[in-house]
């Protein structure tokens, strides 16, 4: 399939190829003026694929002379392959960020929007700086989403200028939560985004596989703030593991046993635990248990500046501004002897699929796509074209050396750096967590070798120490963050000494975060190689290994000599960790496939208030007819709910509802019937609503008041909504032991509560147009006071 494409992509490429003389012999002036010949032609008919061959071979010869780097035909067959909509896989250093140029320039000619989405901000800033030029030399604008301060606030005017660029680089993170901020506005000029057209996907499998499984959430309004974490944390670190509590085997639940129970039926002096008055109790010693065994220090999670930071799995960043939902966060800083923080209702969400899926056409580069192909066409359409590389792939991948326990790893891989080392060959020495690059330092510097980290903690210091990675005896300790888009250059003379050595120490959750990191040698034609150092105590072995492996290792995890590592040789052995790596491979991608299915109700749901609210914000005209059918729904649903209407309920709706000063007299004494009595609350409503809109003045200034009373009670219950299928989640999940479908049943009740959502949206809307107190100055300004 992927080579059937790539034939056709060639002929393609022949056709770019055939432009390349004439191209080269334009003036510059001649060569930018070819953007405007293009969006002429594409404003009389043409279609972008008509002009690919000139606009590829035109951006190319700009790339040549503005960059002075002349995209090979390999680069260029990938940026086919991506404006088709597809995803090109290019192995590590192929130069995926000048592909991109090609497909971008052409789908930039439409003036639609082109974006460039990296997974994090050094990334995205770096192309931005390196390729503004090329493209604003061509006519084309372009702007970054990032900014390099990361606590910088963008304003709505920076934000309409950055969306309205022909090309935008930016962040996946950052595009999601502007998606979700622009549908939190009150008014349609702060809206900033056009719609989504292209977007290429650079590392396409990390922004659509990786981060797929952890929705994007904006936090609003304070949670009432709960006592138990502490408390919950200490009787949780009293238990004992395989007697108070258990883990499944995917390590993704854990739960008291009897015996446990009893302890915290004593500790928290209760007879009965289980029962309602206990549930907010019981919550907390599960998400303590939760905190305690299931997220680890330096692994997940790092604390900085005494907050707990979330760690990106996939390439060892902090997730800046993330944090874990429903009391998960709270329990961690509990742990860690850290101050509680508020905990925040979830206001809105999505997740990377759906936001992605928005786009008209959507493309990624990647070096290791192949592995999930199938994903790729079922989720998102896109196939997978395997691009040949330019120059041959002189790089050795060593099969890798297993040993028993830790201890003998860390002394087996630090003697192949040493020996590196010494040779002068520069190693990049990968781990899969903070803590663990911190002890190779300690062990480095014991032998006092000179060398830099790289880690979450010093992210600042990521440019330089990538570009002296590559230089001659250089030795540089990274974690997974070294893995996407670092560029280590070889210094003078590193080539002879067999060019860069990747030494990983511990094999991580999937195989394409591992072949990335091999990927940092033996980039355009280097040669390097990389060897990967396992032990049978690392997570993945732990975590997914094999019975027969726990048994072997309970049974020879004493009889081990530092000094003198014994590497287990035979294939059982070898292979240990391609299996357990592809056991969580397979329970990632079943995850990611419920994260899709669970946000599906999500999504129609978003979908329909996102569209009503664009409505509202855009809407020309007064809703006094939509305010009159509200109400009238309103006070039949009142109405249907009882048989019988006493002067109470009648009087108590009106209250609540209506119009704060009833008067006595104003009313109804006496009338039984329910026409009657609808009759009587609609003659009222519309007679408020008549002095209402008389004091407004104007039809402008009823416009807005009606806006904007409606789109607060949109808001306020669509934000219930949000918070409420979060929950919902979070309780259909645990609800494991029940024989229930749990998206069966999520969806059920999502449907539900939506339904009863709606209702509470009418009831709102009257509530605040009718109760609302409003203000209008002589010089027009309104201030409006809600109920
Ligand atoms: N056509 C070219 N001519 C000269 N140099 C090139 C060309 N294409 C790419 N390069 C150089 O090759 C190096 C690797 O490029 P780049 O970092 O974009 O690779 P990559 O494919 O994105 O790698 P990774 O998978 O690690 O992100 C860069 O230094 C880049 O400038």
């Amino acid at each position: 399939m992927s080579r059937k494409r790539l034939k056709k992509v060639n002929k393609i490429l022949y056709r770019v190829n055939q432009y390349a003389d004439t191209l080269s012999r334009m003036s510059d002036q001649q060569l930018q003026g070819q953007t405007k010949k293009f969006r002429d032609k594409i404003a009389h008919g043409d279609t972008l694929d008509k002009i690919l061959p000139e606009a590829f071979a035109t951006i190319r010869e700009a790339d040549k002379r503005i960059l002075g780097k002349f995209p090979y035909d390999v680069q260029v067959l990938g940026g086919i392959v991506l404006h088709q909509g597809n995803i090109a896989e290019m192995k590590t250093g192929e130069g995926k960020t000048l592909t991109a140029t090609m497909p971008v320039y052409l789908n930039a000619l439409t003036g639609q929007g082109v974006m460039v989405i990296t997974t994090n901000s050094y990334l995205s800033n770096r192309d931005y700086n390196e390729l503004k030029e090329v493209y604003e030399w061509l006519g084309l604008s372009v702007s970054s989403g990032t900014h390099e301060d990361p606590n910088h606030k963008f304003t709505t005017e920076d934000k309409k200028n950055i969306y309205n660029s022909d090309i935008i680089y930016t962040t996946n993170d950052v595009l999601g939560f502007d998606y979700l901020q622009e549908n939190l506005v009150s008014q349609a000029n702060d809206q900033f985004l056009r719609p989504y057209n292209y977007a290429i996907l650079d590392e396409v499998d990390s922004i659509l596989l990786d981060s797929a499984q952890m929705p994007l959430i904006i936090s609003g309004a304070p949670r009432v703030q709960s006592n138990l974490f502490s408390i919950a944390n200490q009787f949780v670190n009293t238990l004992i593991i395989n007697e108070d509590f258990e883990m499944d085997d995917e390590k993704k639940h854990v739960w008291l046993t009897d015996v446990g129970l009893s302890q915290a039926k004593r500790f928290f002096n209760r007879n009965k635990f289980y029962s309602a008055d206990n549930y907010m109790l019981v919550k907390h010693i599960q998400l303590a248990l939760h905190a305690r065994t299931l997220f680890k220090l330096n692994r997940d999670y790092v604390v900085e500046d005494n907050e707990v930071k979330l760690l990106d799995i996939t390439n060892g960043r902090i997730m800046v501004g993330t944090k874990l939902q429903s009391g998960l966060h709270q329990a961690i800083e509990a742990k860690e002897g850290l101050e509680i923080t508020q905990q925040m209702r979830a206001v809105a969400s999505i997740t990377y699929q759906n936001l992605f899926r928005m786009f008209k056409k959507l493309s990624g580069m990647t070096g290791t796509g192949r592995y999930d192909e199938e994903e790729f066409i079922q989720t998102y359409n896109m196939a997978v074209v395997v691009i040949p590389t330019h120059k041959p792939l002189l790089r050795k991948d060593y099969p890798d050396k297993v040993y028993t326990t830790l201890p003998e790893k860390l002394y087996a891989s630090m003697e192949l750096v040493i020996r590196c080392h010494e040779q002068g060959q520069p190693v990049l020495l990968t781990t899969g967590s903070v803590e663990l690059s911190e002890i190779y330092s300690q062990m480095l510097l014991k032998q006092g070798i000179a060398h830099n980290v790289l880690n979450a903690r010093n992210v600042a210091k990521e440019a330089e120490i990538i570009s002296e990675a590559g230089q001659l005896g250089a030795v540089t300790v990274a974690t997974v963050m070294a893995g996407r888009g670092t560029d280590i250059k070889l210094g003078r003379g590193v080539a002879e000494k067999g060019g860069l050595a990747v030494i990983g120490t511990e094999r991580m959750t999937s195989k394409r975060i591992d072949m990335q990191l091999r990927g940092r040698a033996g980039r355009q034609g280097d040669p390097g190689f990389s060897q990967f150092f396992v032990s049978l105590e690392d997570d993945i072995v732990i975590n997914r290994g094999s019975e027969r492996m726990h048994k072997y290792y309970q049974e020879h995890m004493n009889d081990f000599d530092v000094r003198n590592p014994k590497e287990l040789k035979k294939r059982r052995f070898t292979s240990v960790v391609n299996k357990a790596q592809a056991r969580e491979e397979s329970q990632a991608r079943s995850a990611r496939q419920n994260a899709l299915e669970f946000d599906e109700i999500s999504r129609i749901q978003r979908n329909l208030i996102y569209a009503t609210r664009k409505q509202l914000l855009e809407a020309t005209s007064v809703f006094d007819d939509e305010i009159m059918k509200i109400a009238v729904r309103v006070v039949d649903n009142f109405l249907d709910r009882s048989h019988f209407m006493t002067q109470q309920h009648i009087t108590r709706f009106i209250l609540d509802n209506l119009n704060y000063n009833l008067k006595k007299s104003e009313f109804i004494a006496g009338s039984r019937n329910k026409e009657q009595i609808r009759d009587k609350l609609i003659g009222m409503i519309v007679k408020l609503l008549t002095i209402k809109y008389r004091n407004l003045k104007s039809y402008e200034g009823r416009k807005v008041f009606q806006r904007i009373a409606i789109l607060k009670a949109v808001d306020t219950c669509w934000i219930d909504q949000v918070d409420q299928l979060q929950q919902l989640k979070n309780i259909v999940i645990n609800r494991q032991f029940s024989q229930k479908n749990p998206i069966f049943e999520y969806q059920k009740e999502a449907r539900n509560s939506f339904k009863e959502m709606k209702k509470q949206v009418d009831k709102a809307i009257l509530k605040n147009i009718m109760l609302s107190d409003i203000d209008v100055s002589d010089n027009g300004k309104m201030t409006i006071s809600f109920p």
